[in-house]
């Protein structure tokens, strides 16, 4: 399915939530939907998702507006921070509702899930810890299997052991059922293996969609001696930089560069994380590095 957003504004009351945003998601691609606190992510996944219209622009699927589309909204599955599942269900409930609403939903994967997460089907959804919600979320989004599969942050009250598990279940969901997945995370380098690519949000507009193996070579961390390092980082972009006696560090971002042409400068080199990428950049007052 083809997803694209364009030109798309979203504004509730005085606030700007999104600002012209052209962005398109291929099929059965894993990307990382990236931004700090209020860049609109929640914004574009629940436009995707029908949830809500633009005030101006299109969102489209394989050509078609979500909103109010049943077709259309049954090859998307958008899992929110926390389900909160409100009514009193029992869990069986939940997911016989939810294999009802989508056509490919895997009831197998269903119970294979339901064993990884230690969820029973006659639990009553009210009971439900903060992590066990996030995991019944979990379990509906990957036992959907529809073509575009949305998380907007699901793992509240997930210990670190079964954030992994989440992290390995994509994995595998993705290779043996490809999809586009569309996943926004602040615990970027948890998963940040998992991305093909990367959409930057920044108060409403797209910074950046890039590959993430582009974004990662396109960073290198050198330090060294102030002057060493000012020679090497001259004419480039510097997006953080810190000094202490005489020695300095400065990590560089834009262009595609070697580890080894730094190392060359005597200085010592390596790859930014993209947490630490995504800090720095977002960060930014002007986008001086694109
Ligand atoms: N229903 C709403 N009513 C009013 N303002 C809203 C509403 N939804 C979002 N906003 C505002 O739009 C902006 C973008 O919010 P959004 O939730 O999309 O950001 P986000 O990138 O998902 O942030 P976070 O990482 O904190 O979840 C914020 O300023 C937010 O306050």
């Amino acid at each position: 399915m083809k997803v694209e957003l364009r030109g798309v504004r979203k504004v509730f009351g005085d606030t700007k939530a999104l600002d012209g945003v052209d962005v398109h998601f291929e099929e059965n691609k894993f990307y990382g939907l990236l931004g700090k606190n209020g860049a609109g992510k929640t914004t574009l996944m629940q436009l995707l998702a029908g949830h809500t219209l633009p005030t101006a622009g299109e969102v489209l699927l394989d050509g078609e507006a979500p909103f109010n589309n049943r077709d259309a909204l049954k090859r998307v599955c958008l899992i929110n921070e926390s389900s909160n599942f409100k009514r009193r269900l029992k869990v069986k409930d939940v997911l016989k509702i939810a294999s009802l609403f989508y056509p490919n939903w895997s009831r197998e994967t269903a119970e294979y899930l339901m064993e990884k997460f230690n969820l029973k089907p006659g639990m009553s959804t009210r009971g439900l810890s903060k992590g066990m919600e996030s995991a019944l979320g979990i379990i509906i989004g990957l036992s959907a299997r529809a073509d575009v599969t949305i998380f907007d942050e699901p793992y509240i009250g997930l210990d670190a052991s079964a954030r992994y598990m989440f992290y390995d279940l994509l994995l595998e969901e993705f290779e043996e059922h490809p999809r586009t997945f569309i996943l926004s995370t602040h615990l970027i380098d948890e998963v940040s293996r998992l991305f093909e690519e990367v959409v930057v949000l920044k108060e409403g507009e797209v910074l950046f969609q890039e590959t993430a193996e582009l974004m990662i070579e396109k960073s290198l961390k050198v330090s060294g001696t102030k002057e060493k390092v000012d020679a090497f980082t001259k004419g480039k972009t510097v997006i953080e930089e810190s000094e202490m006696m005489g020695m300095k560090s400065a990590l560089v971002y834009g262009e595609v560069l070697q580890l080894e042409d730094a190392k060359a400068f005597g200085l010592e080199a390596e790859r930014s994380s993209m947490q630490t990428l995504m800090v720095h950049l977002t960060d930014q007052k002007e986008e001086k590095y694109a």
